[in-house]
């Protein structure tokens, strides 16, 4: 998997590439990931990547020019690398929402990454219908800049790659990509500021605490996300558990 991003601020995807699982996938070869800065590419007549926008209205537009130049040339890179196919994503509040069925969509088809983390109010039209193939949003909130969306698209699709997790680690991503909340978790001490651990997670009945487990993972994706569980056929043990949880909840 490669990702080359095109970025201002090259530096920030040190939080990525210099901490955790991201960290040590990079290192162990698992994904490149590359930047490019706009600056480079723009021609010394301008030497400027952002300009006022045309029809007047605040802040600045990056220019499509110095984008379309460094997209070409990661193109070029990706290609060298032998990637088969790249793919153009604009990080923009106008995007597709990221969820993990778009990460497992992205993942699936198997391509070399180009993603665009813009700044100012956003970028020239013409560089988006020329050169993006899709627009990514990360939800509906105002960000300073698409680089940290970038960085959570990149973590959140390095996780799936083979060899990252280890078997905890895929255990934990098997519960959530079932599209459902985890279940609560407890570690020593037993009593902490007078509270206990439940009983049956002390008891070494694994099927008993797998069977707790499941029940917590209903229950509480019923009462936080019931637009997560609507989503979910639920199997006959499954919904019998959930119902159990749902009468405790009620007494
Ligand atoms: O680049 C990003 N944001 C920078 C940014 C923020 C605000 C504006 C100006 N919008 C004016 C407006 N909005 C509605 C009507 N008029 C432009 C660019 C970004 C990338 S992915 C993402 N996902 C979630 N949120 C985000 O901000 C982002």
């Amino acid at each position: 998997k490669i990702f080359h991003v095109i970025t201002l601020f090259p530096e920030m995807f040190d939080a990525i590439t210099r901490y955790g699982i991201t960290r040590r996938a990079a290192e162990e070869g698992r994904f490149e990931l590359h930047t490019l800065n706009p600056r480079e590419f723009v021609s010394n007549k301008h030497r400027s990547v952002d300009d006022r926008p045309y029809g007047g209205g605040p802040g600045m537009l990056m220019m499509a020019e110095p984008l379309a130049h460094a997209i070409v040339k990661a193109k070029q890179s990706q290609a060298q690398a032998g990637a088969l196919k790249s793919r153009v994503i604009h990080l923009s509040p106008q995007g597709r929402q990221l969820t993990y069925s778009v990460v497992k969509e992205f993942l699936e088809q198997d391509e070399s990454l180009i993603l665009l983390a813009s700044r100012y109010e956003g970028v020239d039209e013409r560089l988006i219908c020329q050169y993006v193939d899709e627009e990514i949003s990360i939800g509906d909130y105002v960000l300073s800049g698409g680089e940290l969306a970038a960085m959570v698209l990149i973590d959140s699709m390095v996780r799936h790659l083979p060899g990252v997790l280890g078997d905890a680690g895929s255990a934990q991503q098997d519960s959530f990509v079932d599209g459902m909340l985890d279940c609560p978790h407890y570690t020593r001490p037993e009593v902490f500021e007078g509270e206990n651990v439940p009983e049956v997670l002390l008891s070494g009945h694994h099927a008993e605490i797998k069977k707790w487990r499941l029940k917590q993972v209903l229950g509480r994706t019923w009462q936080r996300r019931p637009d997560l569980l609507a989503q979910r056929q639920l199997t006959e043990q499954e919904a019998r558990l959930l119902a159990e949880y749902q009468q405790e909840q009620a007494s």
